[in-house]
């Protein structure tokens, strides 16, 4: 074997060059920052000796509510990540009008497809899986998943992605083939190297991650209710994860296969895509899209289930029309799967079939229409508090509407034809994504936030960021529906006609207002964290809720309800507060199962994430020991008898009769002492 062939066993096609500097300042910025973060969190970590802390209460932890607060970090973070490139593009579109502009075609690619990667599958979707997991159990008064390891994998595997999106950052590139990667362009022959690697198996982390989610999600929605929560009885917000986990399991083996067959494509010589050899790319279009177009819904849907939440308890009203609701969610549900085709009217169908998916797209706005009348009228004649969750609310009504139009009127073919792959295609899914999923998920993190860490979040703070986030989007996507009617196409990272450049620049100044927002948000974290005491919250029923996750403690005990409720009505918190039963002691305890912690999904994860940076880098041997390392860790599991823990009846007993008496001793002035200044007497008042 001669010295070359050894240096390809061992390190596959990864090589120095692969290695920082790049050799453009952008670039190795972003690197740097990649390197430099971990690193400061690792120091951090150890001076403070949080080591143990971290591995023993987080890590390894099967609570559901760990699991969705470790869900929310990373989307946050990769959230931080894509806002970054989003910007960068915004500048570099504002600047290369008939100029160079700062960032080459090359990057620019690079720069659209990692956004969208990192923002569809690294931010939305970790940042939903996190509040329905902390929050539907507690809602349908559950004491965890069903599948509680199941719900760690998952975590750890969606981890696993995005440590493969960052990864690229620092060695190598990202694809350039955009969020949906279509062949023939990201076969071998257009895209060597390891671009498509990259993007190949973080998606297919991510997507089998989400499916384990789904599958965890629907069983325990069907098997944990607690006594009297018919399906009927939930709240809409659990309506709304029962049909994303619907969707999820549906909607990502698409996903997995689509990546499956395309890396066969690439890594064995396959012709799945290609376009001889019996390849057919549509095949690839039809099955990403099979995926894709549910999976808009899985992003929105949670949010729908948010802002149903949000504006029934702060209008203090009974949601508006429920029934009608659960079945406009179901009937979103089901049509999401029958129109697929929308993504490409222009790829060569009959007219005939082009209308026909166009007819079913449009069917979506009717059950759509229900839900915004039934929140319109949740609203009308309540005691509306403007809080910052409320106001996110009342801008998505007004934005998501501008966006389901102009989803109307591309679901027409005929003018899809016009502005298919301009920029106001890329208007109107931000207009969906960003008021629609981003400010829902926003929102719900403040709405939580006190149930989640026992202290609220500084509400001016929380205005201001609404003010950023609101203006910036208006700035930054409207101009995009009036350059994508004058022509401008999306993927473009230079344009040559002047006309052009005021609204982009005006886009650009939206980007800004939105990187203020965000600063905004970390900046209410950072004053709330200070002001905690003064915020503090911890009878767990800061904004007079109205269902079960606002009847525990703030943050709730590991087993979530000390005994389970009895539920009687959709509002059922509601009800025992008017009838002051609420905080009444129990008649007996019980002793309580809980899992026991286990480092077996972190493993899996680490595992998986080397076995797909091996696999990007042929470096088969890695790759090999890695998918055996994450099976070996399963089998091992699988033998492990021991697997839960009892808290005796007395210990829930003395945590919970403490809790109960604080509760009973607060006044509702007391309790609501717990809200801003501003807001207490009106929240006194719905009393
Ligand atoms: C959260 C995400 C989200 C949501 C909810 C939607 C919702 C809708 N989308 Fe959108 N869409 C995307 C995200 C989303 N979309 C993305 C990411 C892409 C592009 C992907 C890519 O190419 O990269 C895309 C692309 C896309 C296309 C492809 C266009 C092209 O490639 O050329 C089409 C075409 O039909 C379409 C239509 C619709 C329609 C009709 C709805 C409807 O569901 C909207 C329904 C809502 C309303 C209509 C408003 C409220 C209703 C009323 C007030 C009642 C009265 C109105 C009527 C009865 C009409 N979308
Ligand atoms: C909030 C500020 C945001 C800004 C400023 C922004 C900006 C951009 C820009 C400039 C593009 C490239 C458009 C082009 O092709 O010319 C883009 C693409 C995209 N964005 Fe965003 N975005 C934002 C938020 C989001 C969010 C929240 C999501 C998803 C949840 C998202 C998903 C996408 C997707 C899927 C693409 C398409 C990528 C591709 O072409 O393959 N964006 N965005
Ligand atoms: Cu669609």
């Amino acid at each position: 074997m001669t010295g070359h062939d050894w240096i390809y066993w061992l390190f596959g096609t990864l090589r120095w060059s692969d290695f920082p500097p790049k050799g453009d300042l952008i670039a190795d910025c972003a690197a740097g920052i990649a390197i430099a973060a971990p690193l400061a969190v690792v120091v951090l970590l150890t001076v403070k000796h949080r080591w143990r802390w971290l591995w023993e209460e987080w890590l390894t932890s099967l609570d559901h509510k760990r699991i969705g607060i470790m869900y929310t970090v990373i989307a946050f973070v990769m959230l931080a990540r894509a806002l970054i490139e989003a910007g960068l593009m915004r500048m570099q579109q504002a600047l290369a009008v008939n100029a160079d502009g700062v960032v080459s075609p090359e990057h620019f690619a690079q720069l659209f497809s990692t956004h969208g990667t990192a923002m569809i599958f690294f931010t939305a979707m970790p940042f939903l899986t996190g509040v329905i997991n902390y929050v539907m159990p507690l809602q349908i008064g559950a004491r965890d998943l069903t599948f509680p390891f199941l719900n760690a994998v998952g975590l750890w595997l969606t981890a696993a992605g995005a440590g493969i999106v960052m990864a690229s950052l620092v060695v190598g590139k990202f694809a350039i083939g955009g969020w949906s990667a279509y062949p023939p362009f990201t076969e071998t022959p257009f895209s060597p190297g390891e671009g498509v690697d990259y993007w190949i198996w973080a998606v297919s982390l991510a997507s089998v991650g989400s499916m384990l989610s789904g599958i965890n999600f629907a069983v325990t929605i069907y098997k944990e209710r607690a006594p009297g929560m018919q399906l009927f009885r939930m709240p809409l917000f659990c309506w709304c994860a029962l049909c994303t986990a619907i969707l999820m399991i549906f909607a990502m083996p698409p996903l997995t296969v689509a990546t499956g067959l395309l890396a066969l494509d690439r890594y064995a010589g396959f012709h799945f895509f290609t376009n001889d050899l019996g390849g057919n790319m549509m095949a690839y279009a039809n099955m990403f899209w099979l995926f894709g177009h549910p999976e808009v819904y899985i992003l929105v849907l949670p949010a729908f289930g948010i802002w149903s939440e949000v504006i029934s308890t702060f209008s203090g009203k009974r949601l508006y029309g429920y029934p009608s609701m659960v079945f406009a969610v179901m009937c979103i549900a089901v049509l999401s799967f029958t129109v697929w085709l929308h993504h490409f009217f222009t790829m060569g169908q009959s007219a005939s079939v082009n209308a026909a998916f166009g007819i079913a797209t449009m069917l979506i706005g009717i059950p759509t229409g229900v839900k915004v009348y039934d929140w319109l009228l949740t609203m009308y004649r309540g005691r509306i508090r403007l809080t910052a969750p409320m106001l996110f609310a009342i801008t998505f009504i007004a934005c998501f509407v501008i966006g389901g139009l102009s989803g109307i009127i591309l679901a027409n073919p005929p003018v899809d034809f016009a502005v298919h792959n301009s920029l106001f295609l890329v208007a109107h899914f931000h207009n969906m994504l960003v008021p629609g999923t981003l400010f829902g998920l926003l929102a719900g993190y403040m709405f939580w936030f006190p149930k989640v860490f026992g202290f609220r979040l500084d509400e001016r703070w929380g205005r201001i960021a609404w003010v950023c986030w609101s203006g910036g989007f208006l700035a930054a996507f409207m101009p995009l529906y009036i350059l994508g009617l004058m022509g401008a196409t999306r993927r473009t990272a230079q344009f040559y006609r002047a006309e052009y450049e005021p609204f982009l620049l005006f886009a650009w100044a939206g980007a800004w207002l939105i990187a203020f927002g965000f600063v905004a948000l970390l900046v209410q974290l950072w004053l709330s964290v200070k002001r905690r005491d003064e915020l503090a919250a911890p009878i767990g029923d800061p904004w007079d809720g109205h269902s079960l996750e606002w009847w525990t403690p703030s943050p709730p005990p590991e087993y979530n309800f000390a005994v389970l409720p009895k539920v009687v009505d959709t509002e059922t918190f509601t009800v025992m507060k008017r009838q002051e039963s609420a905080y009444r002691s129990p008649d007996s305890y019980e002793d309580i199962e809980v899992p026991r912690n286990t480092g077996i999904p972190v493993i899996i994860g680490a595992a998986a994430c080397v076995c797909a940076f091996a696999l990007v880098w042929h470096i088969w041997w890695a790759a090999v020991a890695g998918f055996a390392a994450a099976w070996g860790a399963l089998i091992v599991r699988s033998f492990d008898t021991d697997q839960m823990r009892t808290i005796p009846a007395a210990d829930v007993r003395r945590q919970h009769e403490a809790w109960l008496t604080r509760a009973r001793a607060a006044t509702p002035i007391d309790r609501f002492a717990e809200l801003e200044p501003a807001n207490r007497g009106r929240a006194v008042a719905t009393q």
